[in-house]
């Protein structure tokens, strides 16, 4: 499971952090403060932590709480028995500086009070706008040490009451916690003339062991705090083993001494550079600084007891134990052993198999420590180019040893162990996979650290109570580390950060964490299994009330072995545990059903408000909106309405500059109207403008152009006109009927009368001379004057076909003098109608049909009519001119026309019968 940073060690994030003053990390608890949280209409501005103070109780607490009841809390045991934590904040590295990482983010008051300020980049700060928690955070420590704290001050502060407490027996641990790159390891370790605490802790047990020593090597410590007599061939081996490291160690030191190399470490590739080497040798030195540590003698040593120190140096690396003690990498390539974790009888945890060192000195402790660092796992981050990967702990173990007790017994084993934690760190910044596994596995067994932490303070606040199980068996970390919080010991804690604001998430939490810590009490109690076993037999009812039976129980626990117990006992205390387990289970169940309904009611309201904060908005949008486009509209039709009055008033300028023009040039007044403008002009609500600059500089430029075309076009106007008035004039003329043709029409009415009637008496004459000719043909067998007959008859025939020529002639000249008239009529009433330009005579096809009248009308005769017009009219339409090449013919009347047509016609053929056709009318 990857676990972020933001909460690696079951402390609540700052949003579930709500305004409690005091954090829960359970998941009851945690309900109750949601549940709180959600109650809370405000934060309060800063969220105070602080190890005196009593912590709110939560919903579950509340409910359960009895009248009665006492109550055993942190605040009940006084703060001597506390855990003390630590705090130490690093100074900025230059480049810190120019990065502008100072921001005032971490401020401290007084020696045990600090304030965090969240800086305005920070996820903090963000929630914090949000309104979901508070920007600033008040931490109280046993003691704060600032960034200019040397190191020698902060062991007198720290770690040296703890060498004293080891040396009269008991065990202590001192782990440092922090993000990464916040000087856990300068801490410890030190650097270049800065020891840090391990070294100092080392010279300062030596210097006061001095004179007392064990000088054998007989009794090593073994399991969870037990000594083993060993014979001279264990004893042989164990001076080899020593002497070898410590010669594997010298050697080392001066190859590295002797150039700049790199080596692999054998786990996850892990480099080890010439940096790490010359740092020991710079810590060494300072090691061995003999005024480096204030003197303090002996003194306080049991009286004839001697001392035997041994250690031991462990890493713990993506959950898996490696005895750091082990040959060095070069002279044993293949993958080290990973070391197994057991429990003694007792159930206390111990690492198998782990190489424990006798040594005499400070010196050989230092150089011992060192040949493990080099094997330790140690990585470049982004944050910090030498991180450590993985929980390293050395332990010092020291035999209190009475030598002249038979094979000299130890009586008592101490211990001192120094745990350096890698630092916590957000998985999604490590861009390396290896690196990514790393941090959450360290993430992982910090977040179980926490949750003990936290369940530990949960059954000191809670005596009244079944205890929780607090989850050791989690991690291996906490597993190796159980024993100092279980009463075998006591811990510290260094809380190491630094001031950088790029990093104040990640430092919050580490502190939250932290602020769990300082609310731990030193328990008085051993409690084994053994002892839980007890009190779980002991345990009268499972829902008393009576807290001091429980109390006074814990006074009489005592350590023993499990077999102590026959297997009645063991299944009662399993059915114990079962009905225990039960009953937490429905606990949690109701709690769990009542925070679900008070997260819903809650989240009902919220999400009800935020409908209704966004139905508001909307609606304020909305009228926003529409405001908004009422005045574009506006807008709009205001530009609108003076672009075209603008336009109007151009046009009107316009055709009032050429009429003028036009009169002037031409002298032709056009007595019309000015046209009426197009619309009429638009009312700009009092908003009357002139053109803009912009549309007065295009008029000017284009109105001369303009102009000139108007100019042209009018001339070709007029030009037009003239033509069209003289054709018009011409064409009267035409139609103007001749002063002789009322006489002539009655001539040749007359003329066809007189015709007619000779052709009436001829065609009697000939049906005569038919009957004569009858008459003869048939005599002309019998006579000669048939002949002449004969000849008489041709002479009728020709003077007959004369006859009938003439009067067709007649006829025809006669409809067509009607006709023509009739059309010359129709046309001068169309020429009446035209309009003064002439427009339509203009265009060639309205040309071609008038001159073509005559044609067109015989193209619409009857067809045995139509050869007569083609006659009258032979070929003279301009469009057929023109094709044919020819010149056009002069404008002939119809009369000229027709006379021409007589002169052109040939004279009538007979007919094949010998008869001329006439052409009915
Ligand atoms: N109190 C201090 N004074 C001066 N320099 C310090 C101090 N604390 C830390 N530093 C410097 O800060 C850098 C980071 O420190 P260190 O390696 O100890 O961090 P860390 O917490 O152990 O990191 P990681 O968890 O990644 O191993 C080192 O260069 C160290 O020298």
């Amino acid at each position: 499971m990857a676990l972020s940073m933001a909460s690696p060690c079951g402390v609540l994030s700052d949003e579930e952090e709500g305004g409690m003053a005091v954090f829960e990390s359970t998941a009851a608890d945690i309900g109750g403060l949601v549940g709180q949280r959600l109650n809370e209409v405000t934060l309060p501005e800063i969220s105070i932590i602080s190890p005196g103070l009593e912590p709110r109780p939560s919903i579950r607490e509340k409910a359960l709480a009895k009248p009665g009841v006492i109550r055993q809390g942190s605040g009940g045991e006084g703060n001597t028995d506390k855990v003390k934590v630590f705090l130490r904040i690093r100074p900025l590295t230059e480049g810190e500086k120019e990065r502008g990482e100072e921001q005032g983010s971490v401020c401290v008051q007084n020696e045990e009070s600090l304030m965090l300020k969240a800086p305005k980049d920070s996820q903090n700060m963000k929630s914090a706008e949000r309104g979901v928690a508070q920007s600033m955070h008040k931490f109280s420590f046993s003691q704060i040490f600032g960034p200019e704290t040397k190191q020698q001050d902060f062991f007198e502060s720290t770690m040296k009451e703890m060498v004293r407490d080891v040396l009269r027996g008991e065990s202590r641990l001192l782990y440092t916690y922090g993000v990464t790159n916040s000087g856990k390891t300068y801490t410890i370790q030190g650097v270049g003339r800065e020891a840090g605490l391990l070294p100092r802790a080392l010279v300062s047990l030596f210097r006061k062991l001095q004179g007392r020593l064990y000088g054998a090597m007989d009794l090593k410590p073994v399991l969870y705090q037990e000594v083993r007599q060993l014979d001279a061939g264990e004893v042989r081996a164990e001076e080899i083993r020593r002497d070898s490291l410590l010669k594997d160690e010298d050697g080392m030191t001066s190859r590295m001494r002797g150039g700049t190399s790199t080596w692999d470490s054998g786990i996850g590739g892990h480099s080890i550079t010439s940096h790490i080497a010359t740092q020991l040798e710079d810590s060494d030195s300072v090691c061995l600084e003999p005024d480096s540590l204030s003197h303090s003698g002996g003194e306080e040593l049991e009286e004839g007891v001697q001392f035997s120190v041994w250690v031991s140096f462990y890493e713990i690396y993506n959950e898996f134990l490696y005895d750091l003690l082990e040959a060095p990498p070069c002279l044993q390539p293949k993958k080290r052993a990973i070391l197994r974790l057991s429990d003694d009888k007792q159930g206390n945890p111990y690492v198998k198999d782990l190489t424990w060192v006798q040594v005499r000195s400070a010196v050989e402790a230092w150089r011992v420590l060192r040949a493990g660092r080099r094997n330790q796992s140690f990585a470049s981050t982004h944050l910090n180019h030498n991180s450590s990967r993985s929980h390293s702990i050395f332990s010092t173990r020291i035999l209190h040893v009475h030598p002249e007790a038979d094979q000299g017994q130890a009586t008592r084993v101490s211990e001192l162990s120094v745990c350096d934690l890698a630092g916590s760190e957000r998985c999604k910044d490590q861009r390396n996979e290896e690196r990514m596994k790393e941090a959450n596995n360290i993430n992982t067994s910090l977040h179980t650290l926490g949750r003990c932490i936290a369940a530990l303070r949960h059954n000191q606040n809670n005596k009244s109570r079944p205890p929780q199980v607090v989850p050791f068996r989690d991690s291996k970390l906490t597993r190796v580390l159980q024993g100092f919080f279980c009463g075998r010991g006591r811990s510290s804690m260094v809380v190491n950060i630094n001031p950088c604001a790029s990093t104040y998430d990640e430092t919050l939490q580490a502190l939250k964490f932290s602020a769990i810590a300082t609310q731990l009490v030193h328990g008085p109690s051993t409690k084994t299994r053994v002892a839980y076993i007890l009190s779980l037999l002991r345990e009268p009812q499972p829902h008393s009330n009576d807290s001091t039976l429980i109390e006074e129980d814990e006074d009489s626990d005592e350590d023993g072995d499990i077999t102590m117990f026959d297997s009645d006992a063991l299944l009662r205390a399993i059915e114990v545990l079962k009905r225990e387990v039960q009953r937490q289970r429905e606990e949690k169940e109701v709690l769990e059903a009542t925070i679900r309904e008070q997260v819903f009611s809650e989240m009902m309201e919220v999400i009800s408000g935020m409908e209704k904060d966004f139905s508001q908005t909307l609606e304020t949008e909305k009228a926003l909106m529409e405001e908004r486009f009422e005045d574009k509209i506006n807008n709009l039709q205001k530009s609108l309405k003076r672009y075209y009055n603008q336009e109007i008033e151009e046009r009107d300028e316009q055709i009032e500059a050429l009429t003028a023009a036009l009169e002037k040039k031409g002298g032709v007044s056009l007595a019309e109207p000015a046209p009426l403008p197009l619309f009429p002009p638009l009312a700009l609500g009092g908003e009357a403008e002139g053109p803009t600059p912009r549309r007065s500089q295009r008029l000017a430029s284009t109105t001369t152009g303009e102009l000139c075309r108007v100019r042209a076009e009018l001339d070709q106007c007029r030009t037009e006109l003239l033509e069209k008035t003289q054709e018009l004039r011409r064409v009267q003329g035409q139609l103007t009927p001749p002063e002789h043709s009322d006489a002539l029409t009655n001539a040749a009415d007359r003329k066809l009368g007189e015709g007619q009637r000779n052709l009436r008496q001829l065609r009697l004459d000939l049906q005569r001379l038919g009957l004569n000719l009858q008459s003869g043909e048939r005599a002309c067998c019998r006579n000669t004057g048939g002949e002449r007959l004969r000849h008489a008859l041709t002479a009728a025939d020709h003077t007959l076909a004369k006859q009938d020529q003439t009067l067709v002639e007649l006829q025809n000249g006669l409809l067509l003098v009607k006709a023509d008239l009739r059309r010359k009529a129709e046309t001068l009433a169309q020429m009446g109608q035209m309009p003064p330009c002439g427009s339509a005579s203009a265009t060639p096809g309205s040309c071609q049909k008038r001159g073509c009248g005559a044609a067109g009308n015989a193209e619409n005769q009857p067809p045995e009519k139509r050869h007569f017009f083609r006659s009258l009219f032979p070929q003279h339409t301009p469009s057929r001119s023109r094709q044919q090449g020819r010149p056009r013919e002069p404008q002939t009347t119809p009369y000229s026309r027709i006379l021409r047509s007589r002169q052109q016609s040939p004279p009538p053929s007979p007919g094949p019968s010998g008869r001329y056709r006439v052409t009915k009318c």
